[in-house]
């Protein structure tokens, strides 16, 4: 709904919003994330500029590259709550207090500031506010000093409401169920006229701009109960005095209906604009700034507040703490002024706050909210007919305060770190935007004081009342209705703990699950977050990879087009040239074709003359050839002579000698058969001897070695002892078997000692007898020693009889070699066959005469080739001249052409006309000499300077002239050549 103009508008004088914009330094958040600060504003305050830099630049480029949004004030993250207090709300409060109905809003992102900003520690310390507290208990405080120190009769009142997901709540009076009823409504002040009963109808709404508050005399009557000494306690209202008040209501009614006409009369421009109120919204008398905080204080605690990503203690509603005050003006009225005092939720991304759920919910509705709020202050700036308040319950709690009757002052809270700078440019923009509404402050409404002191007389009347009753009831301090209702709700709130408390366990698990799953979807987010951010690298890459292929294609697209144009010029060229060319060929041919055939003919058949007789006259070289090989061969052969008489010679040498060796070879070997002989017959004799007395050995030792009868010896030596025995035994038998063992013992010794001795005796006749047989023996080694010196003699003969052999057959062997080097050295001896050719004079002789004939046919072959090459660049120097005539001809239009008359000159060529042999290319230079004596060259000059002064025939003319002299130098020449030096 777009505030509509009044009557009187002419002499209301419209003010604009203050903006202000306060920068805090970076949280904690920020800095942990690293996020550079891109906002620059005064560390304090004195400029009224905020620029940004949303770009990556660094230095003056991003000076140049931020935004500058233009404001009233602007507050750094050194401005303390102090300076806030003194430079926004002070002024407004000076308004205030003189009767003006203010507002005084913050509003950004979240986490911005926002509620630091309005409340701050609203905490008191030894009854002292402490220096971080905001603008509404400074507001409190001030109010009550001012108020204090000036003689004038006042009123103060509170109301704290919270908008909350698109609901109104009354902070100051929480209760559970509240029926449909006593529900928050939003209504203005025409609406509320024509659809209730209300009193206030009748009252005369000098302003009805009042947002929360309808009339201040109805506010009374219809919120009797509420207790003007203590705030927040409600009270209970009998029925019977229920009827009792809404008679004094109606003769209220009348009365304010007289009143009403006299107010119209004593401010005719007053009560002009409609109005917006709060329906069943409480406000609370404070009678000190202490009382006040304690609202405000228990208003905050029934704030929606939560943990967000952002923020840990985030503000999820909107809020206006409103203080009405009622002041005397002019002895018998009192003036109705308001400061509302708006904290709005932070505007924030859902996906970087991380909220879910519930928080997600809040977020959208706020942002919903303050969408709305973005538009209706789009709309007032751009001063458009329509202005959308009707779309969200909060602009239309603020459509006074914005472009309404209101004075009004926004203050925007922002961020200086870099990942917050989209939303603080959104914020700066709205900021910028709400610098040009216009609004049209207007004093508030006027009460009679009467009226207000009826009202509240009757209000205290009927506290009083209550006290009296439940004093009469003895020991029921409230009447008997309030009393059971009471305990109803006791028992019920009993009830709800109990309920709560199990709500409260299942949430508390619940949260730590959810807790859980933010964990993991924060982390989840930051891979995306991660991921993402690579992607957008890679996209930009691409971008500019694409940007560069661009530019290419278009460089190309050039190029093609520059190369087309540039065809078709050479396509319409080459045409024009081909006739030309075409001509030019037919000219060449039929003029010049036949003579340059014939002259080439000519040369061929030159040619081939000059090398058929060259080399067939005089040709005797073969003859001398011949005779220098048999000059040769008979050298050969005297060689071969003398080698087979060196080698018969040498032969025979050998043969001489070999016979002679081998003869003493013979002797030297039968003198050691000889000797062999002998000696092996010496050995076999003595061998024999041996093998003689081996076998006498061996037969004694087989017939006679102990076979010898030594019967008479024994048995002499036996009888003996036999006699000695019987006669012992004899003696002995009968003492036998006593004497036994002494006779056998006495006798061993006996008959050991003559075995022995006869023993001994066998022995000593053995040996006498062996005797002769060891000294055989013995002789027998002698003749073994003489076999073996004998062996040893005979082995020394072998080896000097064997090395006087080999010194022999060395010393053959020796003059055999001796020979042999005698032949080689001979053979080595021999002259050098070549410096035999040197020295034989016949050959000499025919090889200075070959080389002679040599040299001359070599003369005459290199004149005739370099006259014949003479005529071939006569022949060419006859084609460039016909080439450069012709150029001249076709002079006419350009210098290019030359090119194609070129190319039909190659062509001729092709066709063999000019050329006259491939594989002897010409060479002008050589032909110079002749090309200059000619009349070619003066034709040639002539024509480079006068092209087209010499026609073709002219030209023919000149070149048949030019053969005829080449045919005669070539006579000339061809004589030279024929004649022998
Ligand atoms: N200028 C400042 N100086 C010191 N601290 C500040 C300042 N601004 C904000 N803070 C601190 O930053 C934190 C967040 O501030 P606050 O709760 O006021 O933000 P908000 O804008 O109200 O956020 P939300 O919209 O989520 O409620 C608080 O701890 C507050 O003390």
């Amino acid at each position: 709904m777009s505030s509509s103009p009044h009557a009187g508008d002419d002499l209301i004088e419209e003010l604009n919003i203050t903006v202000a914009v306060r920068c805090r330094g970076r949280n904690e958040r920020e800095i942990r994330a690293k996020s550079s600060v891109v906002v620059s504003v005064p560390d304090v305050m004195g400029s009224n500029e905020v620029s940004i830099n949303t770009t990556d630049d660094v230095g003056i480029t991003a000076q140049i590259n931020s935004k500058t949004y233009t404001v009233d004030k602007v507050f750094g993250p050194s401005a303390n709550q102090s300076l806030i207090f003194h430079n926004i709300a002070e002024p407004l409060f000076a308004d205030f207090i003189k009767g003006y109905n203010c507002t005084v809003l913050v509003y950004g992102m979240t986490s911005t500031g926002k509620t630091y900003t309005m409340t701050g520690d609203e905490k008191l310390y030894n009854g002292e506010l402490s220096d971080s507290a905001g603008i509404i208990p400074r507001i409190l405080f001030r109010l009550f000093e001012s108020l204090e120190s000036q003689k004038d009769d006042y009123v103060v009142k509170c109301s704290f409401v919270e908008l909350y997901n698109e609901e109104l709540k009354d902070l100051l009076n929480v209760s559970q169920d509240v029926p449909a009823s006593k529900r928050l409504k939003i209504f203005e002040s025409d609406s509320l006229s024509s659809s209730t009963n209300n009193v206030n109808r009748n009252i005369p709404r000098q302003n009805s701009s009042s947002t929360s508050t309808e009339h201040p005399i109805s506010r009374v009557q219809r919120n009797y109960r509420r207790s003007l000494s203590f705030p927040g306690v409600p009270f209970r209202v009998s029925p019977s005095q229920q009827q009792q008040q809404r008679q004094q209501q109606r003769q209220q009614q009348r009365q304010q209906q007289q009143k009403q006409q006299q107010q119209k009369q004593q401010s005719p421009n007053q009560d002009q604009s409609t109005g917006i109120y709060i329906q069943n919204l409480q406000d609370f008398h404070i009678n000190s700034a202490k009382e006040g905080i304690k609202l405000l204080q228990k208003g905050l605690k029934y704030r929606q507040v939560a943990s967000t990503k952002m923020n840990d203690f985030s503000s999820r509603s909107h809020t206006i703490f409103t203080i009405n005050l009622y002041k005397e003006h002019k002895g018998e009225m009192f003036r109705i002024s308001k400061m509302n005092l708006v904290d709005l939720a932070g505007s924030e991304n859902i996906s970087r706050s991380g909220a879910q759920h519930q928080r997600a919910k809040e977020a959208g509705s706020i942002n919903q909210s303050l969408l709305t709020l973005g538009r209706v202050i789009n709309s007032l700036a751009d001063k458009n007919a329509h202005v959308p308040f009707r779309e969200s319950k909060l602009t239309r709690l603020l459509q006074d305060s914005l472009g309404g009757n209101t004075k009004t002052a926004l203050i925007a809270t922002i961020s200086p770190a870099k990942i917050n700078s989209e939303e603080t440019c959104s914020t700066l923009q709205y900021a910028a935007k709400a610098k040009n509404i216009k609004n049209k402050p207007q004093l508030g409404s006027i009460v009679m004081k009467d009226i207000l002191v009826k009202s509240i007389t009757s209000e205290l009347a009927k506290i009083k009342a209550d006290f009296l009753s439940t004093k009469s009831r003895e020991g029921i301090y409230m009447s008997q209705d309030n009393y059971k209702e009471l305990t109803n709700d006791l028992e019920s709130y009993k009830n709800e703990v109990q309920e709560c408390k199990r709500v409260v366990e299942s949430l508390t698990s619940q949260n730590s699950l959810l807790l859980r799953d933010k964990k993991a979807s924060h982390e989840v987010n930051d891979l995306q977050r991660i991921k993402l951010q690579r992607m957008r690298d890679s996209v930009s890459e691409l971008y500019a990879k694409l940007e560069e292929q661009h530019k290419r294609e278009q460089e190309i697209i050039g190029a093609t087009s520059a190369l087309k144009t540039a065809m078709g010029n050479m396509e319409s060229t080459i045409k024009k040239f081909e006739r030309r060319e075409h001509e030019f060929k037919e000219k060449i041919r039929s003029s010049l074709g036949e003579e340059f055939s014939r002259l080439k003919d000519t040369f061929v058949e030159d040619i081939e003359r000059i090398n058929q007789t060259e080399y067939i006259e005089g040709n005797d070289v073969p003859d001398h050839v011949n005779i220098v090989k048999c000059e040769i061969a008979k050298l050969v052969k005297t060689v071969q002579g003398k080698a087979e008489t060196m080698y018969k010679d040498c032969m025979e040498k050998i043969l001489l000698e070999t016979p002679k060796f081998y003869e003493v070879a013979a002797n030297q070997i039968s003198e050691v058969e000889t000797m062999l002989n002998n000696y092996h017959r010496n050995l076999s004799e003595n061998l024999s001897d041996v093998s003689e007395e081996y076998n006498n050995l061996k037969q004694y030792l087989t017939e006679h070695f102990f076979k010898n009868d030594h019967e008479d010896l024994l048995s002499s030596h036996v009888d003996k002892t036999y006699h000695y025995l019987q006669s012992s035994a004899d003696s002995l038998l009968h003492r036998f078997q006593q004497m036994m063992n002494e006779h056998l013992e006495n006798n061993k010794e006996i008959m050991i000692k003559n075995l022995r001795t006869a023993t001994s005796e066998v022995i000593k006749k053995e040996m006498n007898l062996f005797e002769p047989q060891k000294h055989k023996w013995e002789q027998s080694f002698e003749y073994i020693n003489k076999c073996d010196s004998l062996n040893n003699t005979f082995q020394g003969d072998m080896k000097f009889a064997l090395s006087h052999i080999k010194s022999a057959v060395g010393t053959s062997t020796d003059s055999v070699f001796k020979t042999i080097n005698q032949v080689k050295d001979q053979v080595d001896r021999y002259e050098d066959p070549f410096l035999l050719i040197e020295k034989n004079g016949i050959l000499n002789e025919h090889f200075g005469k070959m080389l002679k004939k040599d040299e001359i046919l070599k003369k005459r072959l290199q004149k005739s080739i370099s006259s014949t090459k003479e005529y071939v660049a006569v022949i060419d120097n006859l084609r460039s001249s016909i080439v450069d005539t012709v150029a001249n001809d076709y002079k006419t239009s350009d210098d290019e052409k030359r090119g194609s008359i070129e190319d039909a000159v190659a062509d001729l060529e092709d066709q063999n006309l000019l050329s006259i042999d491939e594989r002897r290319p010409l060479r002008r230079t050589s032909l110079q000499p002749i090309i200059n004596n000619s009349g070619l060259r003066k034709m040639k000059r002539s024509n480079s300077h006068s092209p087209n002064k010499l026609p073709l025939v002219q030209y023919v003319s000149t070149l048949k002239r030019s053969c005829s002299e080449l045919d005669e130098r070539y006579e000339e020449n061809k004589s030279k050549i024929s004649r022998p030096d």
